[in-house]
């Protein structure tokens, strides 16, 4: 009889398999989970609730804010603020770090997220989701800014839900990669895709094309070089998907191989690529890496990168590993 692992079961059997993983940890991701199974259940009743939609605010990246960007976040921040394991968080819809008040313990963790991702899809209907990133913090004064600029390396756990036909998280803590499905009925993740690995072939890319004209050359060339197909020097027709939607491309990755680009943009040398280095790059970056596949800049791997600042933008290239390769060879010549 096949047994089915929930996520709490895993985590705990996890523990005693690698111990560097404590009791406190598995708490949190509990945290998480709660808060992302809350996410689920409201991005499901859409506009039965009244979720969808624009509300009349910017986030610090000059953004419009959709309605749930703010719910998603509130849901994030009141499920993790007062429980005793974390010493701060960092979230995609706040400016500044979000301090834990004096009248709550502090914990050995930072949390950073984006609570929402692929936000510009929740008016189609189509796969949104949820991503974070737990570091550790040894001190006991209030954490402060550059206790969180910590490499990507440095990860505790990195993992994001997808909120699409089923809810799904995909996890690491370093040992690998594990996907879980949540099974409404009884409101657990339970264990669906163990030991997610990442084909090193590939013949599928993702790149939001109408950016082409800020494109550098590297990124031109690779992208030509797929679509001349198999008359084109790679000698082999591509296919390519963007469904806007980070999370959803990363989980197609894992699932059947590909490569992924938001490279550097020459529009706006304030903005040297589209996602933030702590809340998205990195996390996937780790989850990437733990799935046999790689993460780049282009010139930089990506878990090497040193923080600057907390939403920090960084061209993002990931996937199979021998086409994210080939595409740092380019920046290379
Ligand atoms: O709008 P574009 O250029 O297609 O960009 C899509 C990218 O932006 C994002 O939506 C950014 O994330 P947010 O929705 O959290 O701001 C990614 O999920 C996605 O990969
Ligand atoms: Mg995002
Ligand atoms: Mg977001």
């Amino acid at each position: 009889m096949t047994k089915n692992v929930t996520l709490t079961r895993f985590i705990i059997e996890q523990q005693r398999e690698f111990p560097g993983v404590s009791g406190t940890f598995t708490l949190l991701l509990n945290d998480i989970v709660k808060a992302c199974k809350q996410i689920s259940h409201m991005v499901n009743r859409g506009d039965l609730i009244g979720v969808l939609g624009s509300a009349d605010s910017e986030n610090i990246q000059g953004e419009v804010q959709k309605k749930l960007d703010i719910i998603t976040n509130d849901i994030m921040v009141d499920s993790l603020i007062w429980t005793g394991h974390l010493s701060g968080m960092a979230s995609e819809e706040v400016d500044d770090i979000i301090r834990i008040p004096d009248h709550y313990p502090r914990g050995k963790y930072l949390a950073l997220f984006d609570p929402l991702d692929g936000s510009s899809n929740i008016d189609v209907n189509l796969t949104v989701g949820t991503i974070f990133s737990i570091l550790r913090y040894n001190g006991t004064d209030e954490p402060q800014l550059k206790d969180f600029l910590q490499k990507g390396g440095e990860q505790v756990c990195a993992g994001f839900v997808l909120y699409g036909p089923s809810t799904m998280m995909i996890l690491t803590t370093g040992h690998g990669v594990n996907g879980f499905t949540l099974d409404q009925d009884i409101g657990e993740f339970i264990l669906t895709h163990p030991n997610m690995t990442i084909p090193s072939e590939t013949s599928e890319f993702a790149i939001n094309m109408s950016n082409q004209q800020f494109w550098e050359a590297p990124v031109k060339r690779y992208i030509d070089e797929c679509v001349a197909g198999e008359n084109g020097p790679r000698g082999k027709s591509f296919n390519m998907r963007w469904v806007a939607s980070l999370v959803a491309e990363v989980f197609r990755i894992l699932t059947r191989g590909g490569v992924f680009l938001y490279p550097y943009d020459l529009r706006d040398p304030a903005k040297p690529g589209r996602l933030r280095l702590m809340y998205e790059a990195n996390p996937v970056a780790f989850i990437v890496e733990q799935a046999g596949g790689a993460c780049s800049t282009g010139r930089e791997r990506m878990l090497d990168v040193q923080p600057k600042g907390l939403h920090q933008r960084v061209p993002l290239i990931l996937g199979s590993k021998s086409e994210v390769d080939r595409i740092i060879e380019y920046h290379q010549s």
